[in-house]
């Protein structure tokens, strides 16, 4: 199938509870939501999961839990791309790879279960010690979904670094990704940088947050979907669910038609 411009694209977010350091238990869980997403009114082009949903932030066991070369993950994934013929990014897995370190990687498959994109979390978060056990990426990458919706990848971290998206709108993207583990008490931060990351770069975000307790860590859902106005066309509650909305890319060329934002930077006045 190939997107037209002024043709809705139906995104599903599965905002889940992660039970810490059980990958079979999540994996059983997250794959339940996403056919019940696929059983709604209005079929998904896209699913997209949450941050490190095969063990959360299991940080101490990480090495004993994560999955080899992702390779468990991106079996039955690409089986359900393919079997329901629907975009899939896989939120993000801890994975080991094969230089022996673990990274916190999206993985992202197409309607024929082909997998197109993967990208490892480059900004690693110091309050929940991930530098401390993971390695981080050290590439951007951008993907096209159905052939014409460019997407960036970040994860949730990443979306205060607006270097980051900046560098995504600057190298074609019109929409942001971003799967993510944000809890309380930055609910504000989190609404206040991915609107703001819509507006400065006119482009769609779309945000899976997971919802539930682990530890002492409070998990708020509330994810997004931004349009490139910054409008918010859905955002979950603090409960389990599945998020829908659509978008229409043609809405990008639109906002940046009537501001020119693009055009008026002034890059050779900037430090970078
Ligand atoms: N998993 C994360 O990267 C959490 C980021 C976060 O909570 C923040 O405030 O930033």
């Amino acid at each position: 199938m190939t997107y037209q411009e002024a043709q809705p694209f139906s995104v599903a977010l599965i905002q889940a509870h992660i039970e810490i350091g059980n990958p079979p238990e999540n994996r059983s869980h997250i794959r339940a939501l996403m056919e019940q997403a696929m059983k709604v009114e209005l079929k998904p082009d896209l699913i997209v999961l949450p941050e490190m949903w095969n063990t959360g932030y299991a940080l101490d066991r990480i090495h004993e839990l994560a999955d080899k070369e992702g390779t468990e993950t991106r079996a039955w994934i690409a089986a359900f791309a393919a079997t329901h013929e629907v975009n899939v990014v896989a939120g993000s897995i801890a994975e080991k790879k094969s230089d022996g370190h673990v990274y916190n990687t999206m993985l992202v498959f197409d309607r024929t279960g082909r997998e197109v994109a993967s990208y490892s979390k480059i900004h690693l978060f110091r309050l929940m010690d991930e530098e401390k056990y993971l390695q981080p990426g050290e590439e951007k990458v951008l993907f096209a979904l159905d052939g014409g919706i460019r997407a960036g990848a970040s994860i949730c971290y990443d979306i205060r670094f607006p270097e980051l998206a900046r560098s995504l709108a600057l190298s074609g993207a019109n929409l942001l990704i971003v799967p993510a583990e944000w809890p309380h008490p930055r609910l504000h931060h989190w609404r206040t940088l991915l609107t703001a990351r819509a507006i400065e770069n006119q482009m769609y975000v779309i945000a899976c947050n997971r919802v539930g307790r682990s530890g002492d860590t409070d998990f708020f859902g509330h994810s997004l979907i931004i349009d490139p106005w910054g409008e918010i066309i859905a955002e979950g509650g603090e409960q389990e669910g599945i998020i829908t909305g659509t978008i229409e890319s043609a809405l990008v060329q639109d906002v940046r038609g009537r501001i020119p934002v693009f055009e008026d930077r002034r890059p050779s006045l900037y430090d970078r």
